[in-house]
């Protein structure tokens, strides 16, 4: 397997507030301060509407920093939030695959975005790697729950990420397959030494992460 070159993440004093009705105002995240480093996993679990989600935008560089510093730096070089986005994978809850096309035309689409000439090739293999190849010129709508989170975690396996975002990528999915999804994303990162940050409402999940934060009132609380 493929071995990342690591990421670091800084986070320094984050605050991020969002307009609410009647043009009042929510402090969703208040001088928040986070270290990832390279390779490491972490979970952030939290109560609903606490900020997860809004927090994972904010470190995956996809929402504009309001106050405070985001630092990203590769190999202990600074880097900006265009080559953060470029170097990220991202699994959502609701699986965000184009239905339309089959699972290896959904996997090979990032690498087809950038001209990679043996697409299809790596796009079997990551495919293969879910334990899904016999699935692989199947319509997504015909995919399960489960197989579809497998087939958005070899989409974002594919392009060898140094970092992946997910934001609750079990939710949808009964226990037992949450649970064989949730080891499946762990272990690909550990293996490609890619860096996992995850928020789930799945406390189990959390435990198999090497790190778990609880976002309280707008700061991380460690976990024990
Ligand atoms: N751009 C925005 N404008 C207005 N309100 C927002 C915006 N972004 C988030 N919110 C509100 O902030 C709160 C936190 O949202 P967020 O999705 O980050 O929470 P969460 O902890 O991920 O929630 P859940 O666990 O339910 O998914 C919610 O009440 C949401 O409606």
């Amino acid at each position: 397997m493929h071995k990342n070159s690591g990421i670091t993440l800084t986070a320094s004093a984050l605050c991020h507030q969002v307009k609410v009705n009647a043009g009042d105002t929510l402090s969703l995240i208040n001088k928040l301060s986070l270290s990832i480093k390279s390779a490491e996993q972490i979970a952030i679990t939290g109560a609903s509407g606490s900020g997860k989600s809004t927090l994972l935008s904010l470190l995956a560089g996809l929402e504009n920093i309001q106050q405070g510093t985001l630092t990203v730096e590769h190999q202990g070089i600074s880097v900006d939030d265009n080559y953060l986005r470029q170097h990220s994978g991202f699994v959502f809850q609701q699986f965000h695959l184009l239905p339309e096309l089959d699972a290896i035309n959904n996997v090979a689409l990032p690498l087809k975005l950038r001209a990679v000439k043996n697409a299809d090739e790596q796009a079997a293999q990551w495919l293969e790697n879910v334990g899904l190849s016999h699935r692989k010129n199947q319509p997504i709508s015909k995919l399960s729950g489960g197989e579809q989170q497998r087939v958005a975690i070899a989409r974002a396996f594919v392009n060898q990420p140094s970092i992946i975002f997910a934001d609750e990528p079990t939710g949808n999915l009964d226990e037992q397959t949450a649970g064989e999804v949730a080891s499946l994303m762990c272990d690909f990162a550990r293996k490609n030494h890619t860096t996992l940050v995850l928020v789930t409402h799945n406390l189990a999940l959390a435990k198999q992460l090497d790190s778990q934060y609880c976002l309280v009132q707008g700061a991380l609380e460690k976990c024990e």
